[in-house]
């Protein structure tokens, strides 16, 4: 099984970015697994500005939610980076999809791995509690994903103003 790390942190906390240094570290050619879909400038802006910053060791693989297939189809290509869980989730649940059946079947998936599989999520809901119940459920729905996820992997990383603090 190849090795599963998760790394988790607030926007902008350099969680990319410190994942991006760990997946090259397991392999000298890595997958870019984008969950995220540019549905308006800004956002196309910040994948433009993610590209940018990628060299020629990188391939993408955009898949907005079937993850699992994307990494059984992406085993053998080198150590997989997913960016992010959240949007991964945000887009199971804005398409009606059962998010806990996908995200159960995309952990049982991991043993059977060959190659390296970085997560990134977002550590959310450090704030005040949303006053709407979509902002509530999406809360509650990554923390529990989160700790699911972190529960499989064999480390998980804190994303803090660029640094990361290892936590398992
Ligand atoms: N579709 C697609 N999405 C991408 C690509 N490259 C990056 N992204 C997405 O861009 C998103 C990152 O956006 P940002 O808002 O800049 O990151 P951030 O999480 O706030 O910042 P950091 O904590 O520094 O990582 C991720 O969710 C990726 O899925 C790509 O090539 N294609």
């Amino acid at each position: 099984m190849g090795k599963t790390i998760l790394i988790t942190g607030g926007a902008r906390s350099g969680k990319s970015g410190i994942a991006e240094t760990m997946t090259l570290g397991l392999g000298p050619r890595a997958v870019y697994i984008a969950t995220a879909e540019a549905h308006d400038a800004e956002m196309e802006k910040r994948i433009a500005t993610h590209q940018a910053r990628r060299g020629a060791e990188w391939t993408t693989h955009a898949e907005p939610l079937d993850l699992t297939e994307a990494l059984q189809a992406t085993d053998g290509q080198g150590p997989r980076l997913v960016d992010c869980l959240t949007l991964w989730l945000s887009n199971l649940m804005f398409s009606g999809r059962d998010w806990q059946e996908e995200a159960r079947a995309m952990i049982a998936a991991l043993p059977a791995q060959r190659d390296p599989v970085i997560f990134v999520t977002n550590e959310v809901g450090g704030g005040i509690v949303p006053d709407n119940a979509l902002a509530r459920e999406f809360r509650d729905a990554a923390g529990l994903l989160n700790q699911r996820v972190a529960a499989a992997v064999d480390e998980v990383h804190l994303a803090v103003c660029g640094l990361p603090l290892k936590v398992k």
